[in-house]
């Protein structure tokens, strides 16, 4: 059990969010209201039923239920009161700045136009007392062309987002699928991120590291499996972000006693604590730590690194970056 200090330090420390799907913020009771909003039938009787159908067995089984959870989101409205209510739950958890990943081609396949997406999102960032950025992220499950022409399509918002990422079904779909459109991105100035080695192997993390060329992995947790690869992320300082919640929901690990967070640690590696999709997963920032905390042997120490390397990770100009570091030293000064 928790006792009662490290439990408010976790609840209130300054933190930073880099692994947060805005569409797995969506809450079963806002997938209803925007289906009523925008006359959408889905294929759940109610908000228990809908609850009822996250029992997931892999990330598969997941994204069949995120991406049809997300078919209500038709009107730039829809978007800005999903990210509204997603920054009011970040506000609460202390979470100073948020990295948030969206994918486009969930709703443009759908016919929903680019222009809907970004500028529903991007307002409702605007409007939030909490610092917020924006990362496309291309689907791995379908065509590298088809990521191409997403790309082109929101190039004239590219003021809108800082980076690009990729997630969606892992295994079978290597970054190296998509090395054109990210050397692209990459011409252009984005910040590259990919999902790697969640259930994938350690070669997807090396292939995102030297074909992507990322600056963080998402997830990353199968890198232990490999002792070279462990050294090199913790020699480069390249930053994990790890969503423990998710890695127990979609049975990456069979219970949180069993996470590596701490073990990452140990080895020196950036890791970083996330939600990834929080309506899905069973909680947001706060609860991902109080169930870390709770069941592997951290502490205090713990909780400082972590709230550090959120920060570190970050993609903050260096004087915003170091005031947070900054704001975390104080903030553990006087525990
Ligand atoms: N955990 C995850 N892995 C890959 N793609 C995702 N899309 C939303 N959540 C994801
Ligand atoms: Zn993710």
């Amino acid at each position: 059990m928790l006792n009662d200090t490290l439990r408010r330090v976790l609840q209130q420390m300054p933190k930073a969010e880099l692994h947060i799907h805005i569409e797995g913020s969506l809450e079963p009771e806002l997938i209803f209201a925007l289906a009523e909003r925008n006359g959408v039938k889905l294929p759940y009787g109610s908000v228990e039923a809908l609850r009822a159908a996250y029992a997931f067995t892999d990330l598969q089984s997941f994204l069949d239920i995120y991406y049809a959870g997300a078919s209500v989101l038709l009107h730039e409205q829809d978007f800005y009161d999903m990210t509204a209510a997603y920054l009011r739950r970040a506000e609460a958890d202390n979470v100073r700045h948020t990295e948030i990943f969206f994918d486009p081609q969930t709703h443009t396949h759908r016919g929903v136009p680019m222009d809907v997406i970004i500028n529903g999102i991007h307002r409702a960032c605007q409007d939030s007392p909490v610092s917020a950025t924006l990362i496309l992220c291309f689907l791995r499950h379908l065509s590298e062309d088809d990521a191409i022409a997403t790309l082109e399509a929101a190039l004239p918002y590219r003021d809108q987002f800082i980076g690009v990422g990729l997630d969606s079904s892992e295994v079978g779909n290597p970054p190296e699928k998509f090395a054109r459109v990210f050397a692209r991105c990459r011409a252009l100035g984005l910040h590259l991120v990919a999902h790697a080695g969640e259930e994938g192997p350690p070669a997807y993390i090396y292939t995102a590291l030297d074909t992507l060329n990322v600056e963080r992995i998402d997830h990353g947790v199968r890198c232990l499996e490999d002792p070279a690869l462990t050294a090199r992320l913790a020699k480069e300082q390249m930053a994990l972000t790890v969503c423990p919640l998710s890695n127990i929901k979609l049975c990456v690990f069979d219970r949180m006693e069993r996470h590596n967070l701490l073990e990452l640690l140990d080895a020196g590696i950036v890791a970083t604590v996330n939600s990834d999709d929080p309506a899905y997963f069973g909680g947001y920032m706060n609860d991902n730590f109080i169930a870390t905390f709770e069941a592997l042997p951290l502490g205090l120490s713990h909780a400082q690194r972590l709230a550090r390397n959120s920060f570190a990770a970050a993609f903050l100009p260096a004087a915003q970056k170091q005031q947070y570091l900054d704001e975390v030293d104080a903030f553990f000064a006087k525990v």
